[in-house]
């Protein structure tokens, strides 16, 4: 469960979110979709303690992402927009240190590693340096060291740019098994079809602001007039 109340973020004379409130329940995988510069990554930062927010509260279950921080962070696992981090480690020297964070024991990690390794085809790569990794592989091992943990929440911004094809089936499956088992998923993304197969709720948000919170029967109960998704999307967002 996260609580997202009345949330604000500037900077300097620009308002990148706006008294922003969003329950995401648990057992449930939230899409949270918007147009360039809309605030999906400030509100994500703001949630996962990158940034603090200049109004509001963020709680995940229950603790307190600025009050709390110790203990909020170990309730979700991140996989930010850009992977392009730790780059002097190995694959392999990243996932074990995520693990030492996450207090998970040796033989469970190994048993994890070796699974998720062999399920993203990165058993070869892990040994290497993250700095000689492709977008998509460096995308991989910060999966992987997500999925070792296996917070009750995740948080996933743009989580399948850069993965190929199996990769992001793999992802989708593994999102939805997530939330099947009481968890929590939240996750950002541009492609709606993305949104549309996986999402119980969505959120919709432009130039900071709310425009939909509800599930996708909802929103196309508002708007019957159109066929797809992508023409509802483009109409709630031209009129924000
Ligand atoms: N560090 C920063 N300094 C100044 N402005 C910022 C900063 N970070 C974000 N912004 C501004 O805040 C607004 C929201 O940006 P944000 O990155 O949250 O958008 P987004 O919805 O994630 O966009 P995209 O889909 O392009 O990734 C934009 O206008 C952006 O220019």
């Amino acid at each position: 469960m996260i609580e997202i109340k009345n949330v604000t973020k500037r900077f300097g004379e620009k308002t990148a979110v706006n008294q922003l409130t969003v329950d995401i329940p648990t057992g449930c995988i939230v899409g949270f979709i918007g147009p360039n510069g809309a605030g999906k990554t400030t509100t994500i930062h703001m949630m996962t303690g990158v940034l603090t927010p200049d109004e509001g509260t963020i709680t995940l279950n229950g603790k307190d992402i600025v009050k709390d921080p110790v203990n909020a962070k170990r309730e979700f696992g991140l996989v930010p927009d850009s992977p392009d981090l730790f780059l002097r480690l190995s694959g392999m020297e990243y996932i074990q240190f995520m693990a030492d964070i996450y207090h998970i024991d040796t033989e469970t990690r190994n048993e994890r590693i070796q699974k998720f390794a062999k399920d993203f085809g990165m058993e070869d790569a892990l040994s290497d340096r993250m700095s000689s990794y492709s977008h998509g592989m460096r995308q991989k091992a910060i999966l992987i060291a997500t999925l070792v943990c296996n917070p009750n929440i995740w948080i996933l911004d743009e989580p399948m740019t850069g993965l190929d094809p199996a990769s992001s089936y793999l992802l989708k499956e593994m999102m939805k098994e997530h939330a099947h088992n009481g968890n929590t998923v939240f996750f950002s993304t541009h492609v709606l079809e993305v949104a549309e197969k996986l999402c119980d709720k969505i959120v919709i948000i432009n130039h900071g602001n709310i425009c939909f919170n509800g599930t996708l029967d909802e929103l196309k109960e508002l708007h019957k007039d159109k066929d797809s998704l992508e023409e509802i999307f483009l109409e709630v967002t031209r009129n924000a």
